[in-house]
């Protein structure tokens, strides 16, 4: 396990990106939704959990290979879907493509991409699993004609968000009126059909502001999509099996179970979309206890140390995606950027299993990690070593 001369941890990659990326840009990919306690609330409820490590087991030999949807993965770290990669670098999603591809990771690639679906599957080396996200339209034959011809070029699971009925407010892409620069292209929908869609779908980003952007999103968006009539209607489209995006309590994840989706994943979309929902790390236990082995449950938003991958995997995750971490890998070097983000997690993970004494994925279990309760009240000397004195006192 060796680190290389690049940024040493995400952390400081999502410094230089800041530094390299244009503002607007770079409002657009940080920014959570109003006061952005949500987006705050995923990275630090991580620090709230503590390992548990395990000492003196032979760690010569760590493994992060695991099976998803029934196929072998190489690690359980994935990319999570992310619109306009372009936006950070030319070499966009492709760039993006070759970096999962070459970590063993899955890709979910945005229905916003700036390149299209078939272009960014090429670019995997076989091995690797593609899956294609999607936002469902009023004009639903819009959405049908993405989910045929993602299936067509081999994606193999499809990826509903549900957390976004309409575009969360972005404080910062307001203020900063984010436009986009003119020469980007959302591709998938410049196939002729999609884009001379009479509902006025366009290839170009044709929008002034955000704020136009937000309402367009919410104007062609389908609002009414409903566990009842949105989940059949994918399933009498595609025999791709079904995950959910964006699921938070234990209620939806039984829906989906019902509703015979092949897995839901722990999301509030990096905390742009509803500003005061639970961090993912929060919800996951009860979604996990809820699905009751029938679904696999993954985890995004927040991820930012190896560690965390670890610790959502013990708390029950299949996977776990990344967004923004390697959208600022992007930003840093293109590919290599994106790759090195990816590698950087990667080997965090590996170094955390050595030093918990876990060298597969499925040791990893709950007795690795624990929340001490009212932790500083343990932990604290107090006045005469009393905590219930020292309770009464906070
Ligand atoms: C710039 C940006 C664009 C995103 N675009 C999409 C998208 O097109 N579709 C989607 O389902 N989620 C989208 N997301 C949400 C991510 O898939 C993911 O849920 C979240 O960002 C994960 O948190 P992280 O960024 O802390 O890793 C986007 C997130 C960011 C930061
Ligand atoms: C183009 C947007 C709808 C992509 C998105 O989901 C986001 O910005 O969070």
């Amino acid at each position: 396990m060796e680190f290389n001369n690049d940024p040493v941890c995400i952390k400081d990659l999502e410094k230089l990106a800041m530094r390299v990326m244009p503002g607007g840009a770079w409002g657009y990919y940080d920014s959570g939704a109003n006061g952005e306690q949500t987006k705050r609330d995923n990275e630090d409820s991580f620090s709230e959990y503590r390992l548990h490590p395990r000492m003196l087991r032979d760690v010569s030999q760590i493994s992060t290979e695991t099976t998803i949807l029934g196929q072998k993965v190489k690690t359980p770290l994935g990319v999570a879907p992310c619109a306009m990669h372009k936006l950070a670098h030319p070499g966009g999603e492709a760039a993006t493509s070759r970096a999962a591809a070459k970590n063993g990771s899955i890709m979910i690639l945005s229905t916003y991409s700036t390149t299209s679906l078939e272009k960014v599957i090429a670019q995997g080396n076989g091995d690797t699993q593609y899956w294609m996200q999607l936002y469902v339209y009023q004009n639903r034959s819009v959405s049908e004609k993405l989910v045929r011809r993602a299936e067509k070029a081999g994606f193999k699971a499809l990826v509903l968000t549900v957390d976004a009925p309409v575009l969360g407010r972005r404080l910062v892409d307001a203020r900063n009126k984010f436009n986009p620069p003119p020469h980007l292209r959302l591709e998938n929908f410049m196939d002729p059909e999609v884009a001379n869609d009479p509902a006025g779908y366009s290839s170009s980003l044709a929008y002034s502001t955000s704020e136009t952007f937000g309402a367009t999103f919410g104007a062609n968006g389908d609002q009414t999509l409903s566990w009842a009539n949105g989940i059949s209607w994918l399933k009498s489209i595609t025999s791709m099996p079904i995950i959910v995006k964006g699921i938070l309590t234990a209620e939806d994840t039984r829906l989906a179970i019902e509703h015979g989706c092949a897995g839901v994943i722990v999301s509030n979309h990096g905390g742009r979309q509803l500003d005061g929902a639970l961090a993912t790390i929060d919800a996951l236990p009860q979604v996990v206890e809820a699905a009751d082995d029938k679904i696999e449950v993954y985890l995004d938003g927040g991820v930012r140390r190896g560690s965390d991958i670890f610790k959502a995997l013990a708390l029950g995750a299949r996977a776990v995606f990344v967004a923004r971490p390697v959208l600022w890998g992007l930003a840093y070097k293109g590919e290599h950027g994106a790759y090195h983000a990816l590698d950087l997690l990667q080997k965090e993970l590996e170094l955390t299993m050595t030093l918990s004494g876990t060298t597969k994925v499925s040791e990893i279990d709950e007795s690795y990690v624990y929340r001490p309760a009212n932790r500083w009240i343990r932990y604290a000397p107090g006045k005469n070593g009393n905590p219930k004195k020292l309770l009464a006192k906070l």
